[in-house]
């Protein structure tokens, strides 16, 4: 290990965020009892132009009148180019009761964005005397984002979690697409033209390099990696299939942007109970190789040792959150 001892990201279950547009306020009884972890009220991109004032008074009656149970509860304001963002804090801080947990900060393009928000934000808190501070989450999903995502992890003590957003991502990015996350058409290899057999397209993932640096400044900043949308939600498989590489990659959950999502990633998200033993049995192994005096061992025919411990106790740690 390092002499740099990263910080522990927030042990909350954060398997799937559930979004609503601020304008259709008949949503949000239905979000708070879903299954969701974590529930996000959008101001933004969901929202037309017209409607944001309306919009934000929507999300702070629902904030102050609706039980959103054990939900972690977040606002995603709007971003920090537009006109909308500082009314969007300012009314949300001003008016909604301690019951919000986080901002979603939009398109974060560095830390001074984080920054800006953090210094509005402490200064609302002060003035009203409010007693919780508000937390942030931020999204990933422009060129600039991607390039500053280190600093953007580590810029405040209110970050918390930071998301993938595939769109803007790939607009930014100027991708030749125009889906929300998932395989795209174009983006294959064929076999080598020397060797035999069909040329079978073999399908890579466009988003493994942003979504591997978030998993990278997330871990190291102490804070939670989270996959974005899934836009086709008629595509069950293709939504699991994403899913479930972010969480091999390392990721902790991802947006559902209609319910029929959420019982999909929360699936991924839990460990499942054969993962479960697995892990507890190579805790097992391992601790009897230690009584032996051994820092290696096997284990069905495969080598493991002391990294194999702090896998296993990764997935250990995750069941043991979610089961609470
Ligand atoms: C891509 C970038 C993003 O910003 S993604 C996040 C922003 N987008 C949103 O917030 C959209 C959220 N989803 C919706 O608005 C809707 O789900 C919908 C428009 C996609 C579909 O709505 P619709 O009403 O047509 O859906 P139905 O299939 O008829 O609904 C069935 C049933 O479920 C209820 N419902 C619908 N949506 C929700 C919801 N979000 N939460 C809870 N319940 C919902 C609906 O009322 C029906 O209920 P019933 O009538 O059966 O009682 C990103 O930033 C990037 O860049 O990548
Ligand atoms: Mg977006």
């Amino acid at each position: 290990m390092s002499f740099t001892v990263p910080p522990t990201a927030p042990a909350r279950p954060n398997r799937c965020q559930l979004f609503g547009p601020g304008s259709r306020p008949e949503l949000f009884a239905k979000m708070a009892s879903s299954e969701a972890d974590v529930i996000n009220l959008d101001l933004e991109d969901s929202v037309a132009p017209a409607d944001k004032a309306a919009a934000r008074a929507n999300i702070i009656k629902a904030i102050n009148d609706i039980d959103w149970g054990k939900k972690t509860l977040s606002v995603r304001i709007n971003g920090l180019d537009t006109e909308f963002w500082y009314r969007d804090v300012v009314d949300v801080l001003e008016q909604a009761g301690e019951r919000i947990d986080l901002f979603m900060i939009p398109k974060a393009g560095n830390a001074k964005d984080i920054y800006t928000v953090d210094a509005l934000a402490s200064a609302i808190e002060m003035a009203k005397g409010r007693k919780k501070k508000v937390g942030f989450e931020v999204i990933i999903e422009t060129a600039l984002g991607f390039r500053n995502v280190a600093e953007i992890a580590s810029s405040s003590p209110r970050m918390q979690a930071m998301s993938l957003g595939a769109a803007d991502f790939a607009a930014s990015m100027g991708m030749q697409t125009t889906g929300i996350g998932g395989t795209q058409e174009n983006y294959y290899m064929l076999p080598p033209k020397e060797l035999e057999g069909p040329r079978d397209r073999v399908y890579g993932d466009p988003w493994h390099g942003v979504t591997a640096a978030i998993v990278a400044a997330c871990r190291s900043a102490g804070i939670l990696p989270v996959d974005g949308p899934y836009g086709d939600f008629s595509d069950d498989d293709g939504f699991l299939a994403q899913a479930r590489r972010s969480a091999t990659l390392g990721m902790v959950g991802k947006w559902a942007i209609h319910p029929k999502q959420i019982a999909l990633a929360n699936s991924v998200f839990t460990p499942s109970e054969e993962q479960v033993s697995e892990a507890r049995a190579i805790l097992a192994a391992m601790k009897e190789a230690d009584e032996k005096g051994q820092g290696a061992a096997v284990y069905k025919g495969r080598l493991i040792d002391l990294a194999s411990v702090r896998q296993a106790q990764v997935i250990v740690r995750q069941a043991e959150m979610i089961a609470g």
